[in-house]
């Protein structure tokens, strides 16, 4: 975090095309996980901004706290050291961008370029927040839980029950790894390629324990590959949950048209953006 915290409005020097073209051009790495840091960026924009409490209005992407410590050490936070250290360069480039931005934008791009829907972002956050700001640990999601514990979070952020079956289909992308979350598992054929198959495979696939030494979790029973979290069985089992479950299942429009909604609104939570922040809709370059 060595750069220059940038001012209140420095933001109106960037030129974002330009910020999303070189977030664009990061995303493709043979060498990462399977072959994209796409998915582990749209984590981190996600867990900057999913720290949220309407209540306390504290949390959230403003200030992107997730980068002190203790913060950046929390359990729920492994790994994303590795998303941050690859955005570092960015921050260099354009050092009137804000942390907030740069993390938020980037999970943008990557929804985008990996296939999903466009996704309106609007520029603003500020650096101003400290270590002193750092949300304490526990207000992200744990995976070991069911329905009751994801509404407790989510609800605290101020989503309903549509909104949170929107974001989780996220886990169409990317994986679990056992040297962070203690997770382990490839999802699917296709990992960096964002689609409704979180809810198509949740429903159509016989999800059984799977046999280890590692945190309780599902697989599937035909192939033995792919895998489900404890939370992720939720949504099935949860009728509530599983009423939109069915819906994007069967209506990847439907999904795409929620999850933008949902994911812009995750972004935004408890920022104070200024009058005339400009709402990006960028072009997908694929
Ligand atoms: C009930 C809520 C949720 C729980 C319990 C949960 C839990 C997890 C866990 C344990 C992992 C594996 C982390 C690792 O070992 O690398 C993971 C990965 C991931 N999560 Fe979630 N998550 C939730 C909601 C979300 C939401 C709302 C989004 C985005 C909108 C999201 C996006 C992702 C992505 C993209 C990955 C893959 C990251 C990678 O491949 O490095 N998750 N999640
Ligand atoms: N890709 C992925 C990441 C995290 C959780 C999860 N559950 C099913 C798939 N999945």
């Amino acid at each position: 975090n060595s750069a220059t915290a940038s001012s209140a409005d420095s933001w109106r020097k960037v030129n974002f095309y330009n910020v999303y073209k070189d977030i664009a051009d990061l995303l493709e790495d043979e060498n990462y996980d399977d072959g994209s840091y796409g998915p582990v960026f749209v984590r981190l924009a996600w867990h900057s901004s999913g720290t949220f409490d309407t209540k306390t209005k504290t949390g959230g992407s403003d200030g992107a706290t997730i980068r002190f410590a203790p913060e950046s050490g929390h359990g729920a936070n492994a790994g994303l050291d590795a998303a941050r250290a690859r955005l570092e360069p960015l921050k260099k480039k354009y050092p009137n961008i804000s942390y907030g931005d740069l993390y938020t934008l980037a999970g943008v791009v990557a929804v985008q370029e990996l296939g999903g829907p466009t996704v309106r972002w609007r520029p603003g956050r500020s650096d101003y927040k400290t270590a002193a700001d750092c949300t304490p640990d526990g207000r992200l999601p744990d995976a070991a839980q069911g329905a009751g514990h994801v509404r407790d979070v989510f609800y605290r952020m101020g989503f309903n029950d549509q909104e949170i079956v929107a974001l989780i289909g996220a886990h169409a992308l990317g994986r679990c790894h056992s040297t962070r979350s203690g997770y382990e598992g490839p999802w699917n054929a296709s990992p960096t390629v964002f689609t409704n198959f979180f809810f198509t495979e949740l429903l159509d696939n016989t999800w059984v324990p799977k046999k280890w030494n590692g945190p309780f979790q599902y697989v599937d029973k035909n192939s033995g590959a792919f895998m489900m979290l404890p939370a992720d069985m939720a949504f099935k089992t949860d009728p509530q949950f599983r009423k939109y479950v069915d819906k994007y299942a069967t209506d990847q429009d439907a999904f795409f048209a929620d999850f933008t909604k949902a994911f812009t609104k995750l972004l935004e939570l408890g920022v104070k953006f200024p009058e005339d922040a400009p709402v990006y809709e960028f072009k997908t370059l694929e």
